[in-house]
């Protein structure tokens, strides 16, 4: 699965829909043997959640908004399908959630990309079901660290926390996930025992956390940190 949505594969609720609808045809799929997740742009994996859809929208679209980005995460984290995030550019926050559904992630070696969950930069919180992915990743003293600074790894420090589990040189990802991925046949049922008691957590909070989210992410100071956000992004262009 190719991402592709330009400039920076932002995980909009359209976008959302389509990667749900994709991983739902290949789960049923019976010659499918698994999903190697990897980006069509240059320079970008992807950069996160839309932070349009939060920014000036009524409490109903960003409910919606909310339900297809916990329904992205259950589908992947949860897949029976074996998994590689093939991780060839830059990944921040939720696009950084996305790879890390995966059972493997392997990063191109290029200084200039990271990776981490970068939400205190924006001025906002990290959901609980974000933190005990990146917990169930990275362990808990790092995961404390990382959300506390907003933290971005470069490859090598991404490696070294255990964020990505290998580094190729840029032009050799897609070889590596698809070596990698022929050498894991079976999706293994310890994947779904590990795994299971996190997605249970979210599966019965589901409502409460779109209604936190929403009241949240529609507070007037909130709305006022991601439009800062924006601007900030539109400089550092120029
Ligand atoms: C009580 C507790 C309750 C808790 C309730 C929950 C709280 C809310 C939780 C929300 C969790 C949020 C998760 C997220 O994923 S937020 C998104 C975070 N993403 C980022 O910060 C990434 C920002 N982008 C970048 O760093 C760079 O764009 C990137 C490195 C990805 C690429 O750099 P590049 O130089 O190639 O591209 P540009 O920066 O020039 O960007 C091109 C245009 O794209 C726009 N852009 C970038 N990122 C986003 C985005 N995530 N969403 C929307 N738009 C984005 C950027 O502004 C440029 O636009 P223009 O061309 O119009 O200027």
């Amino acid at each position: 699965m190719s991402l592709q949505n330009p400039p920076v594969n932002s995980l909009s609720l359209e976008f959302l829909t389509d990667i749900c609808i994709s991983v739902e045809k290949l789960e049923m799929d019976k010659t499918c043997r698994g999903l190697i997740i990897t980006s069509s742009l240059p320079k970008v994996f992807s950069a996160g959640l839309d932070i349009m859809e939060m920014y000036g929208k009524s409490p109903e679209r960003c409910g919606e908004f909310w339900r297809a980005v916990q329904e992205m995460w259950l589908k992947l984290y949860g897949s029976n399908m074996v998994t590689i995030a093939a991780i060839n550019g830059s990944s921040p926050a939720g696009g950084c959630l996305m790879s890390m559904t995966c059972d493997y992630r392997i990063m191109a070696d290029n200084p200039r990309y990271s990776i981490g969950l970068n939400e205190t930069q924006l001025g906002i919180v990290a959901p609980f079901w974000f933190k005990d992915t990146m917990t169930n990743t990275v362990g808990h003293r790092t995961t404390e660290l990382s959300l506390q600074l907003g933290q971005m790894y470069n490859p090598a420090e991404a490696l070294k926390i255990g964020l990505v589990d290998q580094l190729v040189p840029e032009d050799q990802v897609s070889h590596y996930s698809h070596t990698n991925h022929d050498q894991v046949t079976t999706p293994d049922r310890s994947k779904s025992m590990m795994r299971k008691p996190t997605i249970d957590k979210l599966t019965s909070k589901r409502e409460a956390d779109i209604q936190n989210f929403v009241s949240f992410i529609t507070k007037d100071s909130i709305q006022k940190s991601i439009g800062m956000y924006l601007e900030m992004l539109k400089k550092r262009k120029r």
